[in-house]
């Protein structure tokens, strides 16, 4: 049987972190890996290829908005196929980075298939070997969570796993979930063509998201699909011309859709349930694996990180995770996870920039002390000159100017909002930026002026600061 300092289950974005990190020690690592070639959902079925039908989609829909300024005309149906190989040609481009092949060559024994617990230090490849871990890590990450509807496994429909597959665009599109998933994908058929109908059951879209905020996604979505807001969907039925039907209650009304194709964006559910946790006696937290802020379950030896565990389901998450737990799996350290510094962006247009804590949640926590900064982007001479405006950037300071969140909807945000994250990793407070010089005409101006109104709010509302400087210039004159 072979023996493994380090055995890592499941080739994703967690997964893939601890390997290469643990192997680059001298550790001896194998990685097991269900699908042909690792990358994970991020790679395979995920960011990866949503961000390359986000970016086509966007291709054309500002040609058409081009056209239609400047009094072009644009004939003909866009081409999905197109859209289709950019997805593909986006996942093969980035896939040698997380190939097999290059994890074997870092000196990481790479094997195929599922892997599964016998007992607390050895894992079943499914028909296969068992491996010995002296450590382990759990990093299966998740799947689309299906809701339970009437009817619906007797339809086709559609998840993460099989949308980025199809090759023709569905005339109309129903999905079901206005999360994260629901909403970058619902914006990408939009523009690409299909006629998108959104159904949530909760009654707006982004529920984590700053309140100010949801307003702006919400208008702008909005102009591009429609939404039906506390949809319960009771029954799906197929029709004889292979479009589906779906039964809907909304506050008591009955409703009912036809549609081309339907995709479930609903929620995501935890890979833990095949893995063999039962007869190792692991501490879950509902599907979830328990972790403490080490990583490590409640069998010391055994870590889990990314989408079995629960706090934030994300790439980046995932990847800062595996760092501590190459850390403390291989150096023996006790680091401890800490998400206070970690941002998420959701790449609708506009884009959804979160990091730290909402408005509700400051002043719920933090009371009085909470000082709130806010510019609208029709103030910002970028997005004027773009011609792109609709959004905001809000930042929430404690008394003394600390960062306790930063939030923004805007085009881009995503990119010209990460200042904000470096400020509050290293405790640099707001009005710190304003020693920056951001060259003009940026789009991180947009930042830099909810900082402009700190020092406006310090020196000239008749605080103590600003009275000093006032008795000051006062006599220097
Ligand atoms: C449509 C979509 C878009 C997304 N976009 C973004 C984004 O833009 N930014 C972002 O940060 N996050 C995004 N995410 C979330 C992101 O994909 C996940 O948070 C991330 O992939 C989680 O990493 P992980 O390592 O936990 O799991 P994964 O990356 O999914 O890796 C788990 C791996 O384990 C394997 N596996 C499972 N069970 C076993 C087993 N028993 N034996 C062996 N192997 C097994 C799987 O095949 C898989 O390769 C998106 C998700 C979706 C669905
Ligand atoms: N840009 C990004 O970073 C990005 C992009 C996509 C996904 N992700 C990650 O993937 C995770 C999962 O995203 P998601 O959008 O699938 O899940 P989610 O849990 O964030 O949202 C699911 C939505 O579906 C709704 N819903 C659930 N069941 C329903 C039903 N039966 N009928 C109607 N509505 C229903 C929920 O109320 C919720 O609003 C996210 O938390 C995020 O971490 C990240």
């Amino acid at each position: 049987m072979k023996s493994y300092d380090l055995i890592v289950i499941g080739g994703g974005s967690g997964g893939l972190t601890v390997a290469a990190g643990a192997v680059g020690f001298g550790v001896k690592v194998a990685l097991i890996e269900k699908e042909p070639e690792p990358g994970g959902d991020c790679l395979h079925i995920g960011c990866v290829p949503s961000k390359a039908l986000i970016a086509a989609a966007k291709e054309l829909h500002t040609a058409k908005k081009a056209a239609e300024a400047y009094g072009l005309e644009l004939k003909g149906e866009a081409n999905y196929l197109e859209a289709y190989r950019r997805v593909q040609a986006a996942k093969a481009a980035i896939q040698p980075h997380d190939s097999a092949e290059r994890f074997r060559s870092m000196g990481v024994d790479v094997f195929q298939g599922h892997g599964q617990f016998r007992d607390k230090h050895h894992i079943e490849i499914k028909g296969g070997e068992v491996l010995y871990g002296k450590r382990i890590v759990i990093a299966t990450g998740s799947r689309a969570a299906i809701p339970p509807i009437d009817g619906l496994q007797d339809v086709d429909f559609l998840t993460n796993e099989s949308v980025f597959d199809i090759k023709a665009l569905p005339e109309s599109l129903v999905i079901i979930g206005a999360g994260p998933v629901g909403l970058e994908l619902a914006q990408a058929f939009a523009r690409l063509g299909s006629k998108v109908t959104v159904l949530e059951r909760g009654s707006q879209i982004l529920n984590k998201e700053d309140a100010e905020l949801v307003p702006y996604a919400q208008a702008a979505l909005e102009k591009e699909m429609s939404f039906v807001f506390k949809a319960s969907v009771k029954k799906v039925e197929p029709m004889p011309d292979g479009r589906k039907r779906l039964w809907i209650e909304r506050d008591g009304e009955k409703l009912q859709l036809e549609t081309h194709a339907i995709l479930i964006a609903a929620g995501r559910r935890p890979n833990t349930d095949r893995l063999g946790l039962l007869t190792i006696g692991i501490q879950m937290d509902g599907d979830h694996i328990a972790v403490k802020k080490t990583l490590q379950t409640s069998i010391p030896h055994i870590y889990a990180v990314g989408d079995v565990i629960k706090p934030y389901p994300f790439t980046h998450a995932a990847g800062m995770e595996g760092k501590i737990v190459v850390g403390n799996a291989v150096f023996g350290l006790k680091r401890k996870v800490s998400y206070d510094h970690v941002p998420w962006v959701i790449y609708t247009d506009p884009e959804i920039f979160h990091l730290g804590i909402t408005e509700e949640e400051a002043r719920k926590h933090v009371g009085d002390e909470v000082r709130i900064y806010k510019v609208t982007l029709d103030h910002v001479d970028r997005f004027i000159t773009d011609r792109n405006t609709e959004g905001i950037v809000k930042v929430i300071t404690d008394r003394k100017g600390r960062i306790l969140g930063a939030h923004a909807a805007g085009n881009g945000a995503g990119d010209w909002m990460q200042q904000a994250v470096f400020m509050k990793r290293f405790g640099h407070k707001l009005p710190a930026i304003s020693h920056v010089v951001h060259p003009y005409p940026a789009r991180s101006e947009a930042l830099l002026k909810t900082a402009d109104q700190y020092w406006r709010d310090k020196l000239f509302q008749g605080g103590i600061a600003g009275r000093i400087m006032k008795a000051y210039v006062k006599w220097f004159r």
